[in-house]
Formats: structure tokens, C-alpha cells, sequence
């Protein structure tokens, strides 16, 4: 297997069968481009004066240009062929003061448009990075980490590279293409319909060529995607990944995405590559053209040498312009490819959209209440049935049942991380789905298994649980959740740095942070999820107690997955398969002798084994 991983670069062995080429972007959905265009545009337009003098020095050095070859073309009549020396010094300072005039503007107008660009990007960079923000979890549940990060980088930088080049190319082009035809048309109509021949011979090649690049480019911005998405799931699951020795079915399956990636940038950077080739042949066609006719007609006396110099000069910034336009073409739908990808993120509908005519949940006692509640991830299935629930304030609570049974579905019900599907769940009397999503969630704590610690120092990270916090707040709840004891001991103790997975501390020094979180957010309703990981007895114990200490007085909801931690809860729920089969205190169940009394004697013998 490593042998044909190692395998460089196989240019011979990609299919070679035009259907298979253009097959690979098939599966890319077709957008409208003018509504994305149109999107970019609006982003463009936050910038309107500087865009106008952008456009404006476009103008003027597009006109510039198209003066310069005309005054040739005169100076050649006028004074070369009638060996006419008066005014010919004057003619040439003012070609050399019309070419100086065309650098400026044209520095200009590329100096102003890199500020559009850039502020356009970073708009649209803010504009998304908030949206995400707002987005709801089910929302993330279905896409990778990595393909959301290519998104508001690789495909965001597309959009702002092709705005830096093509837009001043694009409005340059169109501006020389009308001015260079009409100076023509009005030289010699003839000579310029028999030059425009070449026109549809260009549309056409034009035609055949992006037909295949755009669904190409497309392809080779989702395959990027996807592969950085699998970059950043593997660097973050390296421990997995070695623990179980997949470091070569990881590699297997890079190196088939790379070669996904691969081949639709061979292809769609070999089909754009093709433009400037058809457009140098037609260029070389339309030279000939004008110099064959343009030659017969001068020996006729029908046009002038300096007509003939004009015509080729223009012939030259004809088809400039219509190459520019065809590379532009191109630029332009790889930055739509990537515009569309970064406007699906936008189309998605925000958590709190609608919520205007919302009350807050503010000062709650934690009296909370399921009444038929039944909610699934999946459209036809049934993760949660029919529970009807009642927990009054202060009191703890318990989820316990074999896994999957739905214990944290439940929770991620009370916070709304996901809606219940029909049912009601209630807080201190009002219906948590006509409150604020906001304030329903600042009313509540999270203690989860997994405690998320960001980079940055253990004061911050203490902090994250209420910004405001004075220093001195954050070490009392630090001390409160038994975290101070052993920040103490850090090398720069309140002030360590920490990474970004806490890989400096221990797994149960990271649940002590995240109890010491808790008690500054001071919640109304605190949600534990019990560490399922081995942590060290002394640990254990210190948690246990900061847990019992962060219970006090508030609602809590645990979510256990041992037994023996929740046996002073006020009420156990047990799940199976998303109902409530059982209901009560440790020992009303034990006496009940039902599912609970199996899963105890189930966890003793495990405790005892
Ligand atoms: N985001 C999701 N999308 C689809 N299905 C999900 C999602 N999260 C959980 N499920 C499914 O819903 C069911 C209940 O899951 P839940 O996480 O609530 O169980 P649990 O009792 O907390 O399990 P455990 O003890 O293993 O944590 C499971 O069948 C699970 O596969």
C-alpha cells in the first residue's frame, strides 16, 4: 500500500475521455451567476466614491489609450508620408504626455482598487464569521469543521484576489473593445466587419471552453474544501489516529482526496489555459486579415498607410481586451465558485432571526416542566417520546439509561440547542420557545465532559463563564470549584497559558476549570454532564465536591453515567429509548425493583469485578 502511495505525480494516468473530464464537475450544482454577481456587487458597492475613481481613471485611460495609436497613425500620414516636419516635435510631446497620463491613471486606478478589494473582503469576512456565530447547532452537526474554515478562507480569498485584478480588467476591456470598434467603424466600416469575422469564431471557442471550466472550477473548490476539512479532523483526532495505528488508511485517504483535488485543477486549469492560445491564433488571424485586405485597399486608394498602422495598432487592442475578458471569464468563475460557497453559508437562517417580539427569561427560580414532549434528529425517527417531566427549583435531577437512550438529547431540549418537535417545555410557568434563546441560555450553566478550553491564559479561560468578572471574582469561584490549589502550582499560575485542548493539565484539572466557569456564570439551571473518563481518585473527589457545592440551590440536570454519583438526587429519570420508563429517588427505584434496580445491580457487579 505504501508503494503506491509514495507514487509521484501520474500525469499519464488521468482519463484522457473528454466525457470523464467534464463529468467531474457534473455533480457541482448549477447557480445563477447573475444573482451571485449581482451579490458581489453589493459587497463592491460599500466603497462607491472610491469605486467611481476607479472607473473614472478607467475611462480616462482607456480613452488615453485609444489616442495614442490614432496619433501615430496621423503623425505617419501627416508627416512621414508627406515629409511634413511643422508641428511633428509638438504631435510627439503630446503622444509622450498622453502615454505619462496613461501610467498614472492606470496606478491609480490599481492602487484605489486594492482598497476596494481588501475592505470588500474583510466585509465580507466579518459579515460571515458573525453569521456562523449565529448559525444553530444542528446546522454544524452536518458539516465538517475544516470545509467551514476553507470557506471563509480559501473561498473568500478567490473572491478577493479576482476583485484586485478583474474588475478594473473587466470595465477597461468593455471600454476599450467600444471605443477601438467605433474609432474603426468610423476609419473604415468595411475593414472593420471584414476584422470582426473573428468575433464569432471567438464566442464560440469561448463558449466551448467555459462551458466545461466553470463546473470545473467548482469542483476544485469543494474538493479543496473537503480536503482541508479532513487536514483538520485528522490533526485534531491525531491521538485517535495513532492509538488505533491508522496513520496509513489516513494517508490512503488523503492522498485519494488530494488526487480528487488534483485532478480537477489539472483540468480546469488545462481548459482555461486553452483561452489564451485561441485568442493569440485569432489575434495572429485578424493581424493577417488586416494586413492582406488592408493592403488591397490602400493599393486601390480606398485607405491610408496611417489607416493600415491605426488598424493594426487597434487590431492589437481589440483583441487585448476580448483576451483580458476571456482570462477574466475565467478568474471570474473560480470567484464565483467560491462567492456561492461563502453566500450558502449566508442563506443559511440564523438561531435568533424572528425573535424580536420575544420576552427575556430573566431572574428564574428553575422550576422546569416537560409536558408531552417528543423531538427527533432524523425526520422519521423518534429520539425522544412523549416525556412529560416536573422538577421543581433547587432540586437536582438525574438522566441515567443505557447509551443513546437520550439523555442529552433531553438537555439539548431544555437549552434549545435543538426544538422540540411538538410538546412544551416550561421554566418557572413560561414556554422557553416564546423566550429569547439569549437569555434562556445565560439563565443556565454547562459543565460538560468534554470541557472546551480556549488558547490563552487560565485567568481568561475562568472568565469565559461572565466577561465582566473582577480578577478577584475569578479566583473566588476558582478557589469555590477546588481549581485554586492547583492553578497555584502552575508556572505562572492564574497567568499560564494554555493551548487550545488544555494539553497542559490534566483531564480532570480541565472539568475543575470548567466547575470554576460555572460558578462565575452563576446559572439558574446548571446541566452536568458526567466525566466518563478515568480521572484519579483525589481528582474525583475534589470534583464531586465542587459539583455538590455548584448544585446547591439552583435546578440541576445530570446527565450520569454512574450510578453512584446521583444517588442523593432529588428525582432520577430513567430513558430508554427516548421515554421515561422509570421515575423517583435512589431508593423508591430500588424498591420498585424495575429497569434502574437491573442497571444498579448491573453497575455493582461492574464496581465489584
Ligand atoms: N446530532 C445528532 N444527529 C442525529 N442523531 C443524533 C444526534 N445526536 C444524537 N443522536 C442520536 O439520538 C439518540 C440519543 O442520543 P443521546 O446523545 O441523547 O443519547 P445518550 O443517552 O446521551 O447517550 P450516551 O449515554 O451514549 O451519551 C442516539 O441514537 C443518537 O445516535
Amino acid at each position: 500500500m505504501l508503494k503506491q502511495l509514495k507514487r509521484p505525480f501520474q500525469y499519464k494516468k488521468i482519463p484522457l475521455q473528454l466525457d470523464e473530464k467534464v463529468s467531474l464537475g457534473k455533480k457541482a450544482k448549477s447557480k445563477d451567476m447573475g444573482a451571485t454577481l449581482k451579490r458581489i456587487w453589493t459587497f463592491l458597492s460599500y466603497n462607491k466614491s472610491l469605486l467611481f475613481l476607479v472607473l473614472l481613471m478607467v475611462l480616462i485611460s482607456s480613452a488615453l489609450a485609444l489616442l495614442g495609436p490614432f496619433l501615430v497613425g496621423v503623425a505617419i500620414d501627416e508627416y512621414i508620408v508627406t515629409r511634413n516636419s511643422d508641428g511633428f516635435i509638438t504631435l510627439l510631446a503630446g503622444l509622450a504626455v498622453i502615454y505619462v497620463f496613461h501610467s498614472l491613471s492606470l496606478w491609480f486606478q490599481n492602487y484605489w482598487m486594492i482598497g476596494i478589494a481588501q475592505e470588500t473582503v474583510f466585509t465580507m469576512r466579518t459579515k460571515l464569521f458573525r453569521h456562523l456565530h449565529k448559525l444553530p447547532i444542528p446546522f454544524f452537526d452536518k458539516r465538517q469543521q475544516g470545509e467551514l474554515m476553507s470557506r471563509v478562507t480559501n473561498d473568500i480569498e478567490n473572491v478577493s484576489s479576482t476583485l484586485n485584478s478583474s474588475v478594473i480588467q473587466v470595465f477597461s476591456s468593455l471600454l476599450t473593445l467600444i471605443g477601438t470598434i467605433s474609432v474603426m467603424l468610423w476609419l473604415s466600416p468595411l475593414l472593420t466587419l471584414i476584422t470582426l469575422i473573428i468575433v464569432p469564431l471567438m464566442f464560440l471557442g469561448m463558449k466551448w471552453i467555459t462551458k466545461r471550466t466553470g463546473k470545473l472550477f467548482k469542483e476544485q473548490q469543494k474538493n479543496l474544501g473537503e480536503l482541508n476539512g479532513f487536514i483538520e479532523e485528522t490533526i485534531s483526532g491525531q491521538r485517535i489516529i495513532k492509538t488505533f495505528s491508522q496513520e496509513k488508511k489516513v494517508i490512503a485517504e488523503f492522498h485519494e482526496k488530494g488526487e480528487k483535488l488534483r485532478r480537477a485543477g489539472f483540468w480546469a486549469q488545462t481548459y482555461s489555459g486553452f483561452i489564451p492560445k485561441l485568442m493569440n491564433v485569432l489575434n495572429n488571424l485578424s493581424f493577417a486579415i488586416i494586413a492582406g485586405i488592408g493592403g488591397i485597399f490602400a493599393l486601390n486608394g480606398m485607405i491610408s498607410i496611417g489607416v493600415i498602422v491605426i488598424f493594426t495598432e487597434y487590431s492589437r487592442q481589440f483583441t487585448r481586451p476580448l483576451n483580458d475578458l476571456a482570462n477574466q471569464f475565467n478568474t471570474l468563475l473560480s470567484a464565483i465558485a467560491g462567492a456561492e460557497r461563502v453566500f450558502d453559508i449566508m442563506d443559511e437562517e440564523e438561531e435568533f432571526k424572528n425573535e424580536k417580539d420575544l420576552k427575556e427569561l430573566s431572574h428564574i427560580k428553575g422550576e422546569v416542566e416537560f409536558c408531552n414532549v417528543s423531538f427527533s434528529y432524523e425526520e422519521d425517527g423518534n429520539t425522544v417520546r412523549n416525556v412529560n417531566l416536573h422538577v421543581k427549583a433547587g432540586q437536582t435531577a438525574a438522566f441515567v439509561g443505557p447509551t443513546g437512550a437520550g439523555k442529552t438529547t433531553m438537555v439539548n431540549l431544555l437549552s434549545r440547542f435543538y426544538e422540540r418537535d411538538t410538546g412544551s417545555i416550561l421554566i418557572d410557568g413560561q414556554d422557553i420557545s416564546l423566550v429569547k434563546k439569549e437569555s434562556l441560555r445565560k439563565n443556565m450553566g454547562f459543565v460538560l465532559q468534554d470541557s472546551f478550553l480556549f488558547r490563552g491564559t487560565v485567568r481568561e479561560n475562568i472568565r469565559y463563564g461572565r466577561l465582566e468578572a473582577s480578577d478577584e471574582e475569578v479566583e473566588k469561584a476558582a478557589k469555590l470549584a477546588n481549581a485554586h490549589s492547583f492553578i497555584m502550582k502552575l508556572p505562572q499560575q492564574y497567568d499560564t497559558v494554555l493551548s487550545q485542548d488544555g494539553s497542559g493539565i490534566s483531564q480532570g484539572q480541565k472539568q475543575l476549570l470548567s466547575i470554576a466557569r460555572a460558578f462565575l456564570a452563576n446559572p439558574g439551571i446548571l446541566i452536568l454532564d458526567e466525566a466518563t473518563s478515568s480521572i484519579d481518585t483525589v481528582t474525583e473527589l475534589k470534583i464531586q465536591d465542587a459539583l455538590q457545592e455548584l448544585m446547591k440551590g439552583r435546578t440541576s440536570f445530570v446527565i450520569a453515567h454512574r450510578l453512584n454519583t446521583i444517588q442523593n438526587a432529588d428525582k432520577i429519570f430513567v430513558l430508554e429509548e427516548g421515554c421515561i420508563i422509570e421515575e423517583g429517588t435512589h431508593e423508591s427505584l430500588l424498591i420498585h425493583e424495575g429497569f434502574y434496580y437491573q442497571l444498579h445491580g448491573k453497575a455493582a457487579v461492574g464496581a465489584h469485578a
